[in-house]
């Protein structure tokens, strides 16, 4: 059967999509219809990726990455120094590719596409997506750039999640070889709901949501302040509280960043009575005329300004420039549906997930986080210990959760050497499998970020294309 063609609309999407520009280099094809796990079609939406290499003869040489929770297509931005030629990510034997996940704003569906039908921004109507419809699209590109069998899917965090869906749909078939899972969960915990409720609360709670209108609203406001709040309780669960004392500790703001803030609008006061009004509301959003008074720290007697606390602000900052308050809410409902036993296993008063994991028949790569609080480590030792060919893995970073994105060299360590232990067919040059591509450049999408990162995350060992 002929692979189904789709439209490209990636130039016809940058102009709708102000979050789809920022990853530079990415596709976006137009999928025609597809019925979602809620039972609701979705028609004529786009979805974006991104790949490196090429396919070898056999097809069967496809190394999907799922990014995670805010992540995109574009892998060099996040996972640069994986990628390269020796490196876990080697497009010059592996068809490498990425696909942006519904709900996210970087290009695929999500609540800031046009939804076709009416015209406007799905925003808060977007209907419910789950890991298993991403694993149903994502399926669809791959068929139509006519891969044939998948050597390795990868993925960190939610991406993790979606890694094991494709373990999980694929098993048996052959068609996905080895799966590596990092800092993830086969279904996620009532702490990961719980903070993800946490999260969508704060968003609520702004203002300027206005029931997710805010985008057609006449308060001409986005609720930057909900969602800021929202990235700065997520960024406590991806780091730990060894990584705050270490780094933080009860250091006070550089006079560098009181300097920022001012130039934010801070206001001084002009009186005892707004001293303490301004005291009060320090941080605060809505405080009237100003964003931040941190600067009251310059001249106050005792110190109610730390660096722990300019860190957050910083980051809940940033985030809100680079993402959207629907498109969180719809990812984190994502995460929280996530069960890779749902309409798998039957219901039953046992926990059905030891033996549902005991039946995955590919080998799997499992490497967890000591200090990670969200996806803890025995979550990834449950993966380890019932799925039967599987290795498990240990990092001993300090930095929590999030050091699925910061170790970069013990990551790729572990990776290749499961790699050519599981895949040897891949790294040999007579097997007939590999063609090593001496100019695979020549096959990345794009090569043209100029090694800075988009997002400005990430920054450290970014791989220079
Ligand atoms: C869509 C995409 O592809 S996004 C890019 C990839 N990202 C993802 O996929 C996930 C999102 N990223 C993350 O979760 C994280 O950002 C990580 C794990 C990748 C790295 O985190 P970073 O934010 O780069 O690192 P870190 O926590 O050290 O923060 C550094 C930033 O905080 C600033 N900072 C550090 N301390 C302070 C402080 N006390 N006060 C104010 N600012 C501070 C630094 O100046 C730096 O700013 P910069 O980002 O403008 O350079
Ligand atoms: N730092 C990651 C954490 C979620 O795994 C992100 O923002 O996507």
């Amino acid at each position: 059967m002929a692979n189904p063609v789709y439209r490209d609309i990636t130039g016809e999407q940058c102009k709708t999509n102000s979050y789809a520009k920022l990853v530079p280099g990415q596709t976006i094809v137009e999928i025609p219809e597809y019925v979602l796990e809620c039972g609701e079609t979705l028609r004529n939406f786009p979805v974006a990726y991104k790949t490196w290499g090429r396919l070898n003869k056999d097809q069967d040489n496809a190394f999907v990455i799922c990014h995670a929770l805010t992540g995109s297509s574009d892998v060099q931005d996040w996972w640069g120094p994986l990628l390269g030629t020796g490196k876990t990510f080697d497009p010059s034997r592996f068809f490498i590719i990425c696909i942006n996940f519904l709900g996210s704003p970087y290009g695929s569906c999500s609540p800031v596409s046009i939804d076709k039908s009416t015209g406007k921004p799905y925003g808060p109507s977007f209907p419910l997506v789950t890991a298993k419809d991403d694993l149903g699209i994502q399926k669809m590109i791959l068929d139509s750039l006519g891969v044939k069998g998948i050597a390795c899917v990868i993925g960190g965090s939610m991406g993790g999640m979606i890694a094991l869906e494709y373990s999980a749909a694929f098993n048996d078939t052959g068609y996905v070889k080895t799966v590596i899972a990092l800092a993830t969960a086969a279904r996620a915990s009532a702490w990961c709901i719980s903070w993800n409720e946490t999260q969508r609360q704060c968003i609520f709670s702004d203002p300027y949501y206005d029931d997710g209108y805010y985008y057609e609203s006449e308060l001409g406001h986005k609720p930057d302040s909900g969602l800021s709040a929202a990235r700065m309780a997520a960024l406590l669960t991806y780091r730990s509280r060894n990584s705050f004392e270490t780094r933080f500790g009860r250091k006070l703001p550089t006079n560098k960043i009181l300097e920022d803030a001012q130039q934010d609008g801070v206001r001084f006061p002009k009186n005892k009575d707004e001293e303490k009004w301004l005291l009060h509301n320090e941080g605060s959003r809505f405080q009237d005329g100003s964003r931040d008074s941190s600067a009251l720290n310059s001249s106050a007697k005792l110190q109610t300004y730390f660096t722990a606390q300019s860190y957050l602000r910083y980051q809940g900052n940033k985030f809100i420039k680079r993402f959207d308050a629907n498109c969180y809410i719809s990812i984190t409902r994502k995460l929280d549906t996530h069960d890779i036993t749902r309409g798998r296993i039957l219901e039953s008063d046992e926990d059905p997930l030891p033996h549902y994991l005991s039946t995955l028949t590919s080998p799997h790569l499992i490497i967890g986080i000591e200090s990670d609080g969200l996806f803890t480590y025995g979550e990834q030792q449950l993966l380890g210990q019932h799925i039967p060919q599987s290795q498990l893995e240990k990092l001993d970073s300090p930095e929590g959760h999030d050091a699925f994105l910061l170790e970069f060299e013990v990551i790729d360590k572990y990776c290749t050497q499961f790699l050519q232990l599981k895949l040897p067919e891949y790294f040999d040059a007579n097997s007939g499998k590999v063609e090593v591509f001496e100019n695979w450049s020549d096959y990345v999408a794009s090569t043209d970020n100029g090694g800075n990162s988009v997002f400005g995350e990430a920054e450290k060992n970014i791989t220079n294309w």
